[in-house]
């Protein structure tokens, strides 16, 4: 007989609860008060943010690299030109950089960090770091706080951010957030792809082409990023995350 063991994450308890090999620990109130918990913290501690923009990109391009040199020019733009709050994942890499080029400017620097099964670290640039167990969570916290997103190269956790924003927008979950993808080099393949095979195929429609852009020029980047926050602060869902929304 399997002696069950404990779960290894919170994931594993919530989702895999129903393996043998896995005990379970918690009733599904309990696990529903857990991520209330989870969501009720954030929502606190994010209630004050204004002009939100969220940087995703790679946790595995370090300080040396050019593209860790351009976020971190990324972030410093952002805080100046465009006084967002500068919002990445909060670990390290591109999301360091970014934190890193707001802070170091002076701007507000926030980091939604995610708990992981293997050892990793909060970037030292951060005025407020959140820890969440789950990433479902951390995707609600990201698009509630931010009013566009800068996409840099990354594997699959910035793919996954990435096509969560592009899918609620697709879906008019949410209204028309900018998406920008920095790098043409790196984007392009991806971009020919939804072109030729996706869009080709039927997939996606033609106007969903239209739903993000692929750029290399950060004026147009900080341009972007200023109209979506100047909008959101003009009466944009923002305006609800104080005393009015609750
Ligand atoms: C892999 C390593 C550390 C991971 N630490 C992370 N901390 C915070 N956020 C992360 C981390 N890893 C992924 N993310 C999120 O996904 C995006 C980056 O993932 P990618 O696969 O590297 O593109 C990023 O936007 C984060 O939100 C140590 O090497």
């Amino acid at each position: 007989m399997t002696v069950p063991r404990r779960p290894d994450s919170f994931d594993e308890e919530l989702l895999n609860e129903d393996l043998a090999e896995v005990e379970t620990e918690l009733t599904d109130d309990q696990r529903l008060d857990r991520i209330r918990g989870e969501l009720d913290r954030a929502f606190n501690l994010l209630r004050d943010v204004r002009r939100g923009v969220t940087v995703f990109g790679s946790a595995r391009l370090g300080p040396g690299t050019p593209e860790y040199a351009l976020a971190r020019e990324l972030g410093r733009r952002l805080a100046v030109d465009v006084r967002a709050t500068v919002v990445t994942g909060g670990g390290p890499g591109l999301m360091e950089a970014a934190n890193r080029g707001a802070h170091e400017a002076g701007g507000r620097s926030v980091g939604l960090l995610i708990d992981l099964p293997f050892e990793t670290h909060s970037n030292e640039y951060l005025d407020l770091a959140i820890d969440f167990h789950y990433f479902f969570t951390r995707k609600v916290s990201f698009v509630r706080y931010s009013g566009a997103f800068v996409a840099l190269p990354g594997g699959y956790g910035t793919m996954d951010e990435l096509f969560e924003v592009l899918c609620l927008v697709q879906t008019r979950k949410i209204r028309r957030y900018p998406i920008v993808l920095h790098g043409s080099a790196y984007w392009g393949g991806l971009v020919t792809w939804l072109r030729e095979r996706m869009m080709a195929d039927g997939l996606i429609s033609p106007e969903d082409d239209d739903l993000f852009h692929v750029t290399d020029d950060l004026d147009q980047v900080v341009a972007i990023c200023n109209e979506a926050a100047d909008a959101r602060d003009a009466g944009g869902p923002g305006d609800a995350h104080g005393a009015l929304g609750g």
